[in-house]
């Protein structure tokens, strides 16, 4: 009997939906998935559809951003410790308690149950304590107990508050400069799931294409339209490759690289770090419109098919695979842009587990790498030519540390003010020559950019 009883219950009733999510949790931490390509196969796999892929979608995503603020409140239930699978279970029961609409007794009752059956029958009566005594209390009322005090900790404060570890939180209030006093807004706009965008491809697609959608168009990119919701992949545009799904603030970036005021020709145009092709498809599009080339280049050729599919409706559009520090090109190109690999921290409201994996040691090789690569790009650009110069991430040392650093380098570059180039886009700083975008503010990815000019 006992030996039945450590073992998982197969038998046992459990909710497909509470299972894949325990089992999406168990890979993130034991095998370092990825929660967007895991998920929606497991979702398949299950035939959980609808409603509750909707549910298991936002318990999954949700308990996994708030993890460790969840398991400061479960360390102060159980300071013994809780094995890995058991506080899974916890935690998924939690964000069901205290973030979601989930009734007490189901949210306790399922998470028995899912322990009965994953992990056996031995904690199933500590996950009901456990899980009683978090009931107990609402999510304000628990961030007040572990959370250490604003006046004594603001960072740490935040930290616990809104989920996000504490160097990320120092990076955006250096990142945000005068503006610190929005920092909680920007964390809680990190909580949030964004808005599916679609980028109408010019050129490729007609108005026509979205006219039966449920949506608005966006707001400064002129490709741009927001949908209500459901499955992008079943609008028959989005299918076939002449409409996207693009954050407006990746079309801004291309906007920017497309049309900061060049001197002469313009029809050679580079992407030079292109995986998985957003932006190439956009650019190339653009490019198309105006009788010029674009290559798109990545290095690793999983992510350079990416682009080329991308891009298959394109023929004024080459995808090449080659390392961007040291790609060699026959002649000169007019436009560059630089969509450089970082720690992504500014898209953190796409990838649940980011927040968690990145680490700032991450910075000094991705640093290393953006030089190299800028200053490849100026080396390809043609006297008189752009390089657009962008990350989905809005730490300093990343953005501005990055540009100002070539800029004292070498004597053949000059910053051209990027912010001009979008006029109608509130909320920049207008007083610097950079545009750094905003979830909280414009409801895209942090994206920043940075635009410079070859002059010898
Ligand atoms: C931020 S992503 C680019 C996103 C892309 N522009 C889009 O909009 O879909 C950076 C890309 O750079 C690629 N990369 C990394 N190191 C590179 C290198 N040395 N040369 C060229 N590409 C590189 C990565 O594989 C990744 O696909």
């Amino acid at each position: 009997m006992a030996e039945r009883r450590d073992r998982p219950q197969t038998r046992q009733r459990v909710d497909p939906t509470r299972k894949v999510a325990w089992e999406v949790l168990r890979a993130v931490e034991e095998q370092d998935a990825y929660v967007n390509l895991l998920l929606p196969g497991l979702l398949r796999d299950h035939g959980i559809t609808g409603r509750d892929a909707a549910f298991t979608t936002e318990l999954t995503h949700g308990t996994i951003r708030r993890s460790r603020t969840y398991d400061a409140v479960l360390d102060t239930l159980a300071p013994k410790g809780i094995d890995a699978p058991v506080r899974d279970v916890l935690r998924l029961g939690t964000h069901q308690l205290l973030a979601m609409r989930v009734p007490s007794h189901a949210a306790v009752s399922t998470s028995v149950d899912l322990t009965r059956a994953v992990i056996g029958h031995r904690p199933a009566s500590f996950v009901n304590a456990v899980l009683r005594r978090v009931a107990a209390a609402d999510l304000e009322t628990w961030l007040e107990r572990v959370a250490p005090p604003y006046g004594e900790d603001p960072v740490g404060h935040l930290a616990v508050v809104h989920a996000h570890p504490r160097w990320v939180v120092e990076a955006f209030r250096d990142a945000l400069g005068e503006a610190a006093d929005e920092l909680p807004a920007l964390l809680a706009a990190d909580n949030a799931a964004p808005q599916v965008t679609l980028v109408v491809r010019p050129g490729l697609a007609e108005p026509d294409d979205i006219a039966g959608l449920d949506g608005e168009p966006g707001e400064w990119s002129p490709y741009a339209f927001r949908i209500a919701g459901g499955d992008p992949g079943s609008i028959p545009g989005v299918r076939d490759g002449r409409i996207g799904v693009q954050d407006e603030g990746s079309q801004l970036v291309a906007i920017v690289g497309a049309s900061a005021p060049v001197d002469g020709a313009d029809d050679r145009w580079l992407d030079l770090c292109a995986g998985p092709g957003g932006k190439a498809a956009l650019l190339g599009a653009i490019a198309a419109g105006r009788g010029g080339s674009l290559v798109a280049n990545e290095i690793t050729p999983h992510r350079a098919e990416l682009v080329r599919s991308a891009v298959r409706l394109l023929d004024n559009t080459d995808v090449s695979v080659d390392d961007g520090r040291t790609l060699e090109a026959a002649a000169p190109f007019d436009r560059v842009v630089v969509d450089a690999p970082c720690t992504g921290l500014g898209a953190l409201r796409r990838r649940p587990e980011a927040r968690w994996r990145r680490q700032p040691s991450d910075l000094e090789s991705l640093t290393a790498l953006q030089r190299d690569l800028l200053d490849h790009a100026i080396d390809l650009t043609r006297v008189g030519g752009l390089v657009t110069y962008a990350t989905c991430s809005p730490h300093l040392r990343e953005t501005r540390g990055i540009v100002e650093a070539t800029l004292a380098a070498r004597d053949d570059v000059e910053l051209v003010d990027a912010a001009t180039v979008l006029p109608d886009v509130p909320h920049l700083d207008r007083s610097a020559p950079y545009v750094q975008l905003w979830p909280h503010l414009h409801g895209t990815d942090a994206m920043f950019v940075a635009v410079l000019r070859r002059i010898d």
